[in-house]
């Protein structure tokens, strides 16, 4: 390099912003090394060890980005003139300190709810419903069986209720500090509450209203959808419980939060008479293990000429459910910061959901791997929506009764309009299914966080968007002494859920890319219609992908998805392209039956009085002023 002395100034600057910016980021990744490793061994075996050493690394790591944020503070009126986008782009993101700015005894408050939070969370039980003495049925994998096989109207009604007595019953009041303590750390950093701080990784300042507009086009693709489920479920429980207008009762679906109908795919197969898709008893009869699944994902990566696992990730990872200790089953990935420790805990099933699973997990470790060379602040998404897409964008090729023919989980493929619907059917209830769910629950808890939403309202505002958006109901009439959102893993462990809904949408733009790169779809080419494709073995595809993940997030998303996609911007109208053929079947079988498309009820869903408790059961008591939720038609 040039000596010192014939170096402009502005080169000094950008030689010295250098150097301090990584001093700052080995040390910081060292520091982060630590933390998620204390993070680890709690989230893998909860003791009340683990927890204290959990709480103390969180408090040392936020001396450390406190200490840091300081540091880069002093560049101030500097780092804004360099010409390098690159440096300004890592100034501009180590300038928000995040939680770390709240006092030590507030940070360590909010720490320890969340911890306390999850805790309850991951170590809830509940008693079988066959056998009222044994009360140590798990969310995973006990009642997760449970919702996806009982046909049992008021067993899944008892698993469905005691879930939420068990969690968010119990961590309401946590809740309530929690935000309290959030916002006024979003307020430290410049935001009006944490809602807006969570939304300054997408960089945009029309975030809300393109989601609301994304919504706008996918709704009427829904409700086409619930529309011909409500008919298929009133055929199985009958009028009664399922009515011809009215929401679907939320127990029915599958999922404990109704937020993926895939398990009721045998109550919904518009033609029974073909061979199913669902091909878990395939890889139950084949032997599947757990590790077998990782190595099918790892094959496919590689298959695409990205990275394969290194071997601390088999080393280290926990993908089977470890027997006589309490932790969390909730399946997550891990990057340790330290270019070469990446897991995955997972308590995986042999089920062709978690197949599915495992290839979301992986997606987010390949992502990890790809951007590993990147400096720390740079080691994430384009923005979150992307992380989220990445597993997601291979498991749509996985799906493919193509894919599954070729890795012998199917022994034959039926290549007709009616497969065609089914196999369509049968991916709609869990990618159409889930954008409702994937759009409320942030709908949700931005307004909590801004005062829109109080306290006292909070189960039943829950309720409200559950109905509005999703047409489903409670099995049960709710209270204000339930907190219904606590039963859902991402709000006791304060995971922001918006990225899901964008995922969702991307990853639809991300596959149509890769298809085309794959030579696997053509718009012009009725017999390589975009959800036959499967891109396994394209390195061109895989190269494309690569290139985008490397990029990690120095470049803001907009320019990442246009190196993969050509555009820009997040557009609904690829997954609508994808799921057109259902459309339309959809449209004209609901026709055909005269079904209501929507909802309506007069029923009061959740009250905001406390509902008396009476001898013979919680529901028909009508409470005193009770807030009429159903009211209005979708
Ligand atoms: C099963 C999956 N678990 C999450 C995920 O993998 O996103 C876990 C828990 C929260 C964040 N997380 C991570 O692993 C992050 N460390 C990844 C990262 O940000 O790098 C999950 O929650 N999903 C998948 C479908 C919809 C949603 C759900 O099940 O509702
Ligand atoms: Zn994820």
């Amino acid at each position: 390099h040039t000596p010192d002395h014939v170096r402009t100034e502005s080169e000094q600057l950008e030689e010295d912003a250098r150097n301090f910016l990584h001093e700052l980021d080995v040390k910081g990744s060292e520091e982060c090394t630590v933390a998620t490793m204390t993070s680890w061994n709690y989230a893998s075996d909860i003791t009340e060890k683990h927890k204290k050493e959990k709480a103390a690394a969180e408090l040392k790591y936020a001396e450390w980005e406190k200490e840091a944020w300081e540091r880069v503070r002093k560049w101030n009126g500097k780092w804004e003139t360099l010409s390098d986008p690159y440096l300004k782009r890592q100034f501009k993101f180590m300038s928000i300190l995040g939680t770390a700015a709240l006092p030590k005894h507030d940070l360590e408050k909010y720490n320890n709810l969340v911890t306390e939070m999850s805790t309850v969370y991951s170590t809830a039980k509940i008693c079988d419903y066959k056998n009222p003495r044994s009360c140590k049925l798990e969310l995973e994998p006990d009642l997760t069986k449970i919702l996806r096989t009982s046909r049992d109207y008021d067993e899944l009604e008892h698993v469905w209720k005691m879930w939420r007595y068990n969690t968010g019953r119990r961590i309401r009041d946590h809740y309530k500090l929690f935000v309290r303590l959030a916002n006024k750390a979003a307020k430290l950093n410049g935001f009006d509450n944490m809602g807006d701080m969570w939304l300054y990784p997408y960089e945009s300042d029309t975030f809300r209203d393109d989601l609301a507009e994304l919504w706008q086009q996918l709704n009427p693709l829904y409700q086409q959808l619930h529309a011909y489920v409500r008919r298929k479920l009133r055929q199985k429980y009958g009028e009664h419980y399922v009515t011809r207008r009215g929401p679907i009762p939320a127990h029915l679906l599958g999922n404990m939060w109704a937020q993926n109908w895939g398990h009721i795919y045998d109550l919904a197969i518009p033609f029974p008479h073909k061979a199913s898709l669902d091909v878990t008893p395939q890889m139950v009869s084949k032997g599947y293990t757990p590790r077998r699944m990782f190595e099918l994902s790892e094959e496919f990566f590689v298959s695409l000429n990205l990275t394969r696992m290194p071997p601390e990730f088999w080393q280290h990872s926990i993908i089977e459910k470890p027997q006589g200790r309490d932790l969390v089953c909730h399946a997550s990935a891990w990057d340790f910061c330290n270019a070469k420790d990446f897991r995955i805990k997972q308590c995986t099933d042999v089920t062709m959901n978690d197949l599915i699973t495992v290839h979301h997990e992986m997606g987010h470790i390949e992502y990890y791997l790809q951007y590993k060379h990147l400096p720390g602040v740079f080691r994430n998404g384009a923005n979150p929506g992307f992380h989220e897409a990445v597993g997601d964008v291979l498991a749509l090729s996985v799906s493919t009764p193509k894919h599954l023919l070729k890795i012998g989980l199917l022994n034959e493929v039926q290549d007709d309009p009616e497969a065609d619907i089914n196999f369509l059917l049968s991916m709609a209830l869990s990618k159409i299914t889930f954008l409702p769910f994937g759009y409320l629950i942030d709908l949700w808890r931005w307004d909590v966080f801004s005062g829109k939403t109080l306290e006292n309202d909070w189960n039943c505002a829950w309720w409200d968007l559950r109905y509005k958006l999703q047409g489903i109901k409670p099995p049960v009439q709710r209270s204000e002494y339930d907190f219904d959102p606590g039963a859902k893993y991402h709000i006791p462990g304060n995971t922001p859920y918006i990225r899901y809904f964008v995922s969702f949408v991307v990853q639809f733009q991300f596959h149509k890319a890769l298809c085309i790169k794959a030579g696997e779809y053509d718009p012009l080419d009725p017999s390589k219609p975009l959800h036959k494709c499967d891109i396994d073995h394209s390195t061109e595809a895989g190269n494309a992908l690569g290139d985008m993940l490397q990029l990690g997030s120095s470049k803001e998303w907009p320019e990442a998805l246009e190196i993969l996609t050509g555009t820009r911007k997040m557009d609904a109208s690829v997954i609508r392209e994808y799921f057109k053929p259902l459309e339309l079947w959809l449209a004209k079988d609901n026709e055909r039956h005269g079904e209501f498309i929507g909802w309506e009820t007069d029923e009061i869903l959740c009250t905001s009085e406390v509902v008396k408790k009476t001898a013979k059961s919680e529901e028909g008591v009508a409470a005193s002023d009770g807030v009429v939720v159903g009211g209005g038609s979708a």
